[in-house]
């Protein structure tokens, strides 16, 4: 099934050229395929099904569309991890930690509710890329003795931070490279 499913997400899966010297990538191929949409869940917890986690965290907007696909078919419950000024404030207590620099090398808060993550919980990331892994390290410094990993469909991160952030993916860069 994950062979299949990461031929759909290949075959999904384009870059766009807005004409300004940089491709883009158009990832709405994926949400729009009823093969890709149901297989995805399982495809990414497969991942870490082992390392039985307890919880799945996302930062918004795209992890919000992942993330619960994930935790359903792991049987736990989701927290949307926000992005500080993308909305008005949130009124429960937040947590907040610092992303240092994102692919674009910009300066970013994450947030979670404070209550939501309790001292015994095995927190899984899920994201649909990870870049850089900004934002993974800056989830993993809110709950550093909880962290499990970081599951996405696609990793462009260099090996050294692969294994430090424990990052584990269906496709890599190679699979969708543009040449
Ligand atoms: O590994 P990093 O360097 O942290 O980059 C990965 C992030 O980049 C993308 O988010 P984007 O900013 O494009 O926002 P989106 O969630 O709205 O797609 C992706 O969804 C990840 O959250």
């Amino acid at each position: 099934m994950t062979t299949d499913l990461r031929d759909h997400l290949r075959a999904e899966f384009r870059w766009t050229d807005p004409g300004e010297g940089y491709l883009v990538s158009d990832r709405s191929g994926w949400w729009r395929s009823p093969a890709i949409l149901a297989g995805l869940g399982d495809g990414l917890a497969d991942l870490f099904r082992a390392d039985r986690p307890t919880v799945v965290v996302s930062p918004e907007v795209t992890g919000f569309l992942v993330g619960p696909l994930v935790a359903r078919a792991l049987g736990v419950g989701f927290v949307e991890a926000y992005r500080a000024g993308a909305r008005l404030p949130i009124a429960e207590p937040m947590t907040w930690a610092e992303v240092p620099s994102d692919h674009r090398g910009k300066k970013q808060q994450l947030g979670v509710r404070s209550h939501l993550i309790a001292p015994h919980d095995r927190v899984l990331v899920v994201d649909d890329w990870s870049a850089t892994g900004a934002q993974a390290r800056a989830l993993r410094s809110l709950f550093p003795h909880n962290y499990v990993g970081t599951a996405v469909i696609v990793n462009e991160c260099p090996p050294p931070v692969t294994a430090e952030l424990n990052l584990r993916a269906l496709l890599t860069a190679a699979d969708i490279d543009p040449d």
